[in-house]
């Protein structure tokens, strides 16, 4: 049987602010004391993992033994029909860290507009579907794990739309709704997305009595 999660502390193991919010948020009734990897001071492994479960596996796991607590981790992304899955498992690699003002930061910019390349070579006709995964890994620091995950399906559209959310949310149009993410308020986010959809598996297993 799968373990459970007390009410005690749970590492939320994410390196990415827009996560920790969306994470702390869908988190926020189920009375957790989140802590992030980022204020334990947790490094950043290497996402070597070729699937979303192995990625998020990997980060939940060494958080869960740097901080002998149990950690959550979310490891997501974009796949577009047309571009046969990709950026899929590597979103976040094709947005390259550049440095912005001696920050590190990514540039989403760029890597949406790699994906409107790519989608204009094939033609005004292209395929436009894409969809996000998310996949939500618990482990605890005695090696047990869980894992949920969820998906959405949309429209990869051009050029890029509102100032909400983070990465790709601007190029994303649910499917049945005509604004992108990032047009859409955060509560509204949480009762459509993929992240939404893995919390709602999650919630059922880990917080039912
Ligand atoms: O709701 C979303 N709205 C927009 N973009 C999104 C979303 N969900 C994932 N994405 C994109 C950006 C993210 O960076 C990448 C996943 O890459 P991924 O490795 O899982 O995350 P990350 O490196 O940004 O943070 P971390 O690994 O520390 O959790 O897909
Ligand atoms: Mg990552």
């Amino acid at each position: 049987m799968t373990r459970k999660l007390d009410r005690g502390r749970l590492v939320i193991a994410t390196h990415n602010a827009g996560k920790l919010r969306e994470i702390s948020a869908l988190l926020a009734p189920y009375g957790v004391d989140c802590v992030s990897a980022e204020e334990l001071g947790l490094p950043e492994p290497e996402e070597t993992g070729t699937t979303f479960v192995e990625n998020a596996l990997l980060k939940a796991r060494a958080a869960a033994q740097a901080a002998g607590l149990p950690a959550l981790a979310d490891d997501s992304g974009l796949s577009v029909t047309a571009l046969g899955g990709r950026p899929g498992v590597y979103t976040a690699d094709w947005a390259e860290r550049q440095w912005f003002e001696g920050e590190p930061g990514r540039d989403w910019y760029m890597a949406m507009g790699k994906v409107e390349g790519l989608l204009c070579q094939q033609g005004p006709e292209v395929d436009r579907s894409c969809w996000f995964s998310c996949t939500l890994a618990i482990a605890w620091p005695e090696g047990d794990e869980a894992v949920y995950e969820g998906r959405v399906d949309g429209t990869f559209s051009w050029p890029p739309r509102g100032t909400m959310g983070f990465g790709y949310d601007p190029v994303f149009v649910p499917n049945g709704r005509s604004e992108a993410f990032a047009q859409i308020a955060p509560e509204e986010k949480h009762a459509i997305s993929h992240r939404a959809d893995a919390f709602r598996k999650l919630v059922a297993e880990q917080f039912s009595d």
